[in-house]
């Protein structure tokens, strides 16, 4: 067993896309991790729909895993879900409608995630969690690449690893934020199933053994 990949394409050469997904995806990764944003929920702009549809059109098998950092995500889930997107995942800081966006996700045919702050308790969700199927805990403050791993965020993988278990729930917990062959190690043994990675991945010297690295170094993590 080891950690689902899902490299980040905010790092990657946007000259040169098809080619950077194709080598994660020989690597090993399995999902493809799409940043969204706004310059609102965060302050940076990144890219839109057109991105996603383009990509799901590449005729790569990568999962599409959406992470929308934009305020009140209600009003575009469905864009996104039609441009192809596997999975969506929206902030619960970013809609006073967690349980309806969610709800417009799955009919829309997406798998759906909620993801949280490192400000955000874990509570904060625990209504919501019988009806995800993933749940993204950010180790860094969201808006940029290439900062440093929260640690502190792993007791929150830990404790939703516990939820799954006491109440028999399948969610996937990804982690997304300052992820790398070492970071990626305590978070898998704490229960991360899928991990992202950026500036790790990307750092244009060898994205394939980046990749083949994180699943390597979490194939081997035993207690
Ligand atoms: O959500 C994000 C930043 O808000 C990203 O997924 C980001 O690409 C992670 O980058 P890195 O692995 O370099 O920390």
């Amino acid at each position: 067993m080891s950690v689902i990949v899902a490299p980040s394409i905010l790092a990657a050469d946007y000259l040169n896309l098809a080619d950077q997904i194709q080598l994660v995806e020989k690597a090993g990764a399995k999902y493809l991790h799409i940043d969204i944003m706004d310059g609102d929920f965060v302050p940076s702009i990144s890219y839109g729909p057109e991105w996603v549809k383009q990509i799901k059109a590449s005729g790569s098998q990568l999962a599409l895993d959406v992470h929308l950092m934009v305020n009140h995500p209600e009003k575009i889930v469905d864009v996104f879900a039609k441009a192809g997107a596997d999975i969506i995942g929206v902030h619960v800081e970013a809609t006073a409608h967690i349980h309806r966006v969610l709800q417009m996700i799955k009919n829309a045919g997406s798998r759906a995630e909620v993801v949280i702050n490192p400000g955000t308790p874990v509570s904060s969700i625990l209504p919501i969690l019988y009806m995800v199927d993933q749940v993204l805990v950010m180790t860094v403050n969201p808006g940029f690449g290439g900062q440093k791993f929260l640690p502190q965020e792993i007791t929150k993988v830990a404790e939703l690893n516990q939820y799954k278990k006491d109440h028999d729930l399948h969610f996937d917990i990804e982690i997304d934020g300052g992820v790398n062959d070492k970071t990626v190690i305590d978070a898998y043994k704490a229960g991360v199933t899928v991990a992202v990675a950026g500036s790790y991945v990307y750092d244009k010297l060898d994205p394939a053994a980046k990749v083949q690295k994180l699943i390597e170094v979490t194939d081997f993590a035993v207690d």
